[in-house]
């Protein structure tokens, strides 16, 4: 069994409701079972600046799939919530599901980079993160999610702001039939 950790971002249309249908989604999938979720944060655009603020989130799960299966399926929900791939890296999108860690996994195959090349670097994804897995270390990084948080600089961890405190599942909708 494998334990890995995935980003979710939206910011175009309904974005709790794109969250809510991707926990859902993902939760269907018979061999990926959700364990836990962070709070939902409200983050400002990096990379393109002129678009709507996101709302991001990340989960941990256990699946028996090897992370190239993990991705095609959670590519496939990204198309299934209305996800154009269009040309434009960082832009505008209703689903974004990125695979942050895959076990303490280093690997580089058939255009899947793990861990995530960008996350050390990203406040939308540190934040949502250390509240779930502080202790998780990047393994490129060889320090811990709460460490390399800490050395963010302040400006960038207040582009962050909750948006909703996560309670229990039930609370989210996602265990609902
Ligand atoms: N760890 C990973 N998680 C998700 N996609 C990955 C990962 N590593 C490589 N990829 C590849 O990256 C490609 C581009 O993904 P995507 O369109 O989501 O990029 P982006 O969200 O615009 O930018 P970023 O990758 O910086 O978040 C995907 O086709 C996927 O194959
Ligand atoms: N705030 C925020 N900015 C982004 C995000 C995101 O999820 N949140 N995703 C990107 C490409 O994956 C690029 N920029």
């Amino acid at each position: 069994m494998n334990t890995a950790y995935v980003a979710l971002g939206s910011n175009i249309g309904d974005r709790a409701g794109y969250l809510q249908k991707a926990l859902k989604e993902i939760n269907r999938e018979q061999t990926i079972r959700i364990f836990l979720i962070s709070s939902i944060y409200e983050t400002e655009p990096v990379g393109f600046e002129s678009q709507p603020y996101f709302l991001n989130m990340a989960i941990a799960i256990k699946t028996d799939d090897p992370a190239e299966h993990l991705l095609a399926k959670l590519q496939s929900i990204e198309s299934r919530l209305d996800r154009v791939r269009n040309k434009e890296q960082n832009g505008p999108r209703t689903m974004d599901l990125d695979i942050l860690l895959f076990n303490d996994e280093n690997m580089e195959k058939n255009g899947l980079c793990i861990p995530h090349p960008r996350m050390h670097e990203r406040a939308f994804v540190l934040v949502p993160m250390a509240e779930i897995a502080p202790r998780e270390a990047i393994p490129t990084c060889k320090q811990t999610i709460e460490h390399i948080l800490h050395l963010m600089p302040e400006r960038l961890r207040k582009e962050v702001r909750l948006w909703k405190r996560q309670g229990q599942g039930e609370e989210f909708g996602l265990f609902e039939n």
